[in-house]
């Protein structure tokens, strides 16, 4: 599996880490994000660029981070096919896999520490969608994107 790692100004040492973290893992990892913490880079754009890189299938799944994962995660949801779940406990990022079939884990630094941050993205990697009734819901959240995307 290949994973984007994708971050602003607020989020480089964390991204540096979890990188590390993942390719030690044995993932094939790309580096989208900022490498220097004192230039600032506007979230956006970041959110953006890994999104529409996921989407074009050059990368598979992607972790965004940004100083609360908010303003990353709303960028890369802009992006039809893009399902981006903002987690700070690995309750949550394993069930945004199982149940909404997220394809991109957020998370804010300036609200997780390292060793949290790993154990988010252990629950959300070795997680797997449960399809069934959850297909059906997804399936509902592209009908809203269908709607607004014609
Ligand atoms: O958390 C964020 C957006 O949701 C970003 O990390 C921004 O960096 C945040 O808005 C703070 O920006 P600042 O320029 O570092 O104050």
């Amino acid at each position: 599996m290949k994973i984007g790692f994708g971050c602003d100004h607020a989020a480089v040492e964390l991204k540096d880490e979890l990188l590390k973290y993942m390719s030690e893992k044995g993932y094939e990892c790309v580096d989208f994000g900022s490498k220097n913490p004192e230039e600032k880079v506007d979230y956006p754009l970041k959110g953006q660029e890994v999104a529409e890189s996921l989407i074009a299938g050059e990368i598979d799944k992607a972790v965004l981070i940004c100083g609360t994962g908010i303003g990353i995660s709303l960028s890369a949801n802009k992006v039809p096919g893009i399902r981006a779940a903002v987690c700070s406990e690995p309750y949550s990022a394993r069930l945004s896999v199982e149940h909404n079939n997220a394809n991109i884990i957020a998370m804010g630094a300036r609200v997780v520490g390292n060793e949290l941050a790993k154990s988010i993205l252990d629950a959300f990697f070795s997680a797997s969608f449960q399809g069934g009734r959850h297909e059906r819901r997804v399936n509902l959240i592209t009908d809203i994107e269908k709607k607004y995307n014609k």
